[in-house]
């Protein structure tokens, strides 16, 4: 398409007005780290064709929908008929629907497990989470399903008998401690990702330097895929942030671009996702294609729609969405926040328990009516 200049939109408006370095599309920056700065903004803001500030607005819309940064005090009660059944509510129903099968915990770990925070280096889960994830573990093989790199995840997690699925599964490890869910001591491990490594190394450097100016903004390098954070720019900035993160996909064309929560993540040309480590994680087990099996997905974000969506299509177990706000969404129920996730986790805890219970006093009856009357 002929570059012109074209009439935007308010929000492309303002981010034109700012410096930009979106390049024309025809005139594609070369896929070297550190070269897209040389050009003369004014001609970028010229350059920048109609479906170019599109996408960028789209981009930011679609970003701004996933974590609305104003949400009129009367928007919430509006939609409450829209949300999603509680899963607490139906906690009974979602039990009965389990009976019989072995239920598998699937938990993301951002707006899961830990609340939002503005400094994502500081996205602690609390120890009475982590408390409670470890007794989940107890009784039932858990994943945690994660955007973040394999490492960082781990490390804010702490817990080594559970199964792990960082950059959005495209690093999958299992337990380093055995539990009684490791089949027979085998080491889970699968990248699928792996020959994207130099690519997205490259990515992440050009990244660092195309946004390095924009106050407040930063790059997180989850090695199969890199985050760049919006939450603490200005908001009057995003177009010209985006635009800057659109001047790198030029160059790398294949990349995959998506949005969360006040973020971008770019990952490789993969078709590799949450919901493909979901079904790999239970083909570890040893569920795939089994009809005894209940899986319960946890997350708040768009990237754990693609697990969702899985759920849906096998017709199996519950996918279970975080979210305060109604939202566009493959899950069957909601928690609101972490706090209610961790009440969830905890009354999953104590019905098996409770179960346990109940299956051991019904064995034991029935070994005692099979136990000789004293004479
Ligand atoms: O799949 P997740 O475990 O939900 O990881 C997705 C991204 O989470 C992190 O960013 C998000 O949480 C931050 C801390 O609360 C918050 O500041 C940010 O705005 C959120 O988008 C993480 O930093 C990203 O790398 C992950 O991709």
């Amino acid at each position: 398409m002929a570059n012109q200049n074209v009439v935007v939109s308010d929000a492309i408006t303002a981010a034109v007005a700012a410096p930009s370095l979106f390049p024309a599309a025809a005139q594609k920056p070369p896929a070297v780290p550190g070269t897209y700065i040389s050009i003369s903004q004014k001609k970028l803001v010229q350059n920048l064709d109609i479906n170019s500030a599109a996408r960028i607005n789209s981009w930011v819309d679609s970003m701004r929908a996933l974590s609305p940064t104003h949400i009129k005090s009367h928007s919430l009660s509006d939609h409450r008929n829209m949300q999603l059944p509680s899963a607490m509510d139906m906690f009974e129903q979602i039990m009965n629907d389990s009976k019989g099968k072995q239920i598998v915990m699937f938990l993301d770990y951002d707006g899961t497990l830990s609340p939002i925070v503005e400094d994502a280096d500081q996205a602690f889960m609390s120890n009475a989470m982590r408390e409670t994830v470890r007794k989940v573990a107890r009784y039932f093989p858990t994943a945690i399903v994660s955007g973040r790199g394999l490492d960082q995840v781990y490390s804010f997690v702490r817990l080594a008998e559970l199964y792990y699925a960082g950059s959005h599964g495209m690093d999958i490890k299992g337990p380093s401690k055995s539990s009684k869910h490791t089949k027979g001591g085998e080491a889970v491990l699968y990248q699928p990702a792996s020959q994207f490594l130099p690519m997205m190394d490259e990515v992440y450097k050009a990244l660092l330097e195309v946004t390095k100016d924009t106050p407040g903004s930063t790059v997180d390098n989850n090695k199969y895929c890199l985050s760049v954070h919006f939450r603490r720019v200005d908001e009057k900035k995003w177009i010209e942030l985006a635009t800057k993160v659109g001047s790198v996909m030029e160059a790398y064309p294949d990349l995959i671009l998506t949005q969360g929560r006040k973020v971008f993540e770019i990952r490789p040309p993969s078709k590799w996702n949450k919901g493909k480590a979901l079904e790999f994680l239970l083909e570890s087990l040893g569920y795939a294609n089994c009809a005894d099996v209940y899986p319960i997905y946890i997350g708040d974000d768009r990237t754990d729609e693609d697990a969702f969506k899985i759920l849906r299509e096998r017709g199996q177990g519950s996918g279970i969405l975080v979210s305060k706000i109604p939202k566009d969404t493959n899950a069957s129920y909601s928690l609101q926040e972490p706090s209610e996730v961790m009440a969830f986790l905890r009354r999953l805890v104590e019905w098996k328990k409770s179960s346990l219970r109940k299956q051991f006093m019904r064995k034991a009856r029935l070994q005692g009516i099979k136990m000789p009357l004293p004479i």
